[in-house]
């Protein structure tokens, strides 16, 4: 675990400082001078006035590093009062201010249990940061993929998976409706999917792919998760996204990592197959029972297996080879909803 100053460490120096006479009394964050750099840049907080913490305290407070991703570091950055916001500073935007401020302004808007909220960013020559909530519980990985075969992993049974999809295909659904109806997460991965208190599942990093450098190929492919067509991860589209959708289903029925190396060799002697064809190949083979996560079995007890069924044939309609053949995510989000219908 990393633990740095957030600001102090490579941007302070571009702000107006703290005066460290001052007992720093809470700012008025609707006041340009509070927020404004040099050249004009400032942070644009959404969701009304009344912030917990400004620009200062963001800089000034203790950060932990919680992962470096394709679109740069992330940060858990923890406020005196003990809150805690995530802090993504983005390498390799592509887009002009403008472009920039566009995006942001569009993701700050939506609100929605199912979508991570976006709570703030920033935009200078230097640095361009995005602030959101932090959720405490972690990721969906983390939850399936973390402490497996120890003593201390936290199982996840069928009922929890079944929130955790059933929200996150509503924030993906959520999603597809923004930008009159043609915003595009392009990076729908089990990582970026986090749990609100009541455990069902909500989707993060929205908006970012298309403001950011494409990814490399080999990156898309290995990951497990980016659709067959998708060359550039900045011509994402909805259909791709409900692909990806559809290998996080598939990871949440089967435990399996899509890019898990025991996947591709160990299981398939040799044979190079990602999580999808695998369990296509499964499936043809009449041996569907195979692919389940033996913890789902183990924690829900019995008949649960009807609707771990049901599931598998809605991720595998998401992740079939043709675009068109794909279903609308507003027909996935119905489809998981008639699984329980008290869902
Ligand atoms: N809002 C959040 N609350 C809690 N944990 C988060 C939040 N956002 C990101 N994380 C976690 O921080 C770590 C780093 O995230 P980051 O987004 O940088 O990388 P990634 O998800 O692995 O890849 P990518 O950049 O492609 O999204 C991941 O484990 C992610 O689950």
């Amino acid at each position: 675990m990393m633990i740095t100053c957030f600001g102090k460490a490579r941007i302070s120096g571009k702000f107006r400082k703290r005066d460290s006479s001052s007992s720093s009394p809470p700012r008025n964050w609707t006041s340009k001078d509070d927020n404004t750099e040099e050249d004009g840049s400032k942070i644009i907080f959404f969701g009304g006035k009344n912030h917990s913490f400004d620009l200062d305290d963001l800089l000034s407070s203790s950060a932990q590093v919680l992962g470096k991703g394709a679109f740069g570091t992330t940060y858990k950055v923890t406020m005196d009062d003990m809150s805690a916001v995530v802090v993504k500073r983005l390498k390799e935007v592509v887009v002009g201010r403008r472009e920039f401020e566009q995006q942001m302004e569009m993701i700050g808007m939506m609100r929605h249990e199912n979508v991570a909220e976006l709570k703030a960013y920033y935009y200078s020559k230097d640095d361009k940061l995005a602030v959101y909530s932090y959720y405490t519980q972690g990721s969906l990985f983390q939850m399936l993929h973390g402490n497996r075969g120890m003593y201390d992993r936290v199982p996840l049974d069928w009922d929890a998976r079944l929130r955790i999809a059933t929200g996150a295909a509503r924030g993906l659904g959520k999603i597809h409706e923004g930008n009159n109806g043609r915003l595009i997460h392009g990076n729908i991965k089990s990582s970026n999917i986090f749990l609100d208190s009541q455990g069902h599942g909500c989707i993060g990093d929205i908006g970012l792919t298309t403001i950011m450098r494409s990814l490399p190929q080999r990156t898309c492919l290995s990951s497990g998760y980016h659709a067959p067509e998708i060359t550039d991860t900045r011509r994402s589209t909805q259909s791709s996204d409900v692909y990806s959708f559809g290998v996080v289903l598939l990871e949440l029925l089967t435990g399996k990592s899509p890019a898990s190396p025991a996947i591709t060799e160990a299981e398939h002697s040799g044979e190079n197959m990602d999580l999808a064809s695998w369990i296509r190949n499964v499936v043809a083979k009449d041996w569907t029972g195979e692919v389940f996560d033996m913890e789902i079995v183990s924690e829900s007890g019995g008949g649960v297996e009807d609707e771990m069924v049901e599931m598998l044939q809605i991720g595998l309609a998401c992740v079939g080879v043709k675009q068109q053949e794909r279903p609308h995510i507003a027909q996935v989000v119905k489809l998981i909803q008639d699984i329980r219908s008290t869902e």
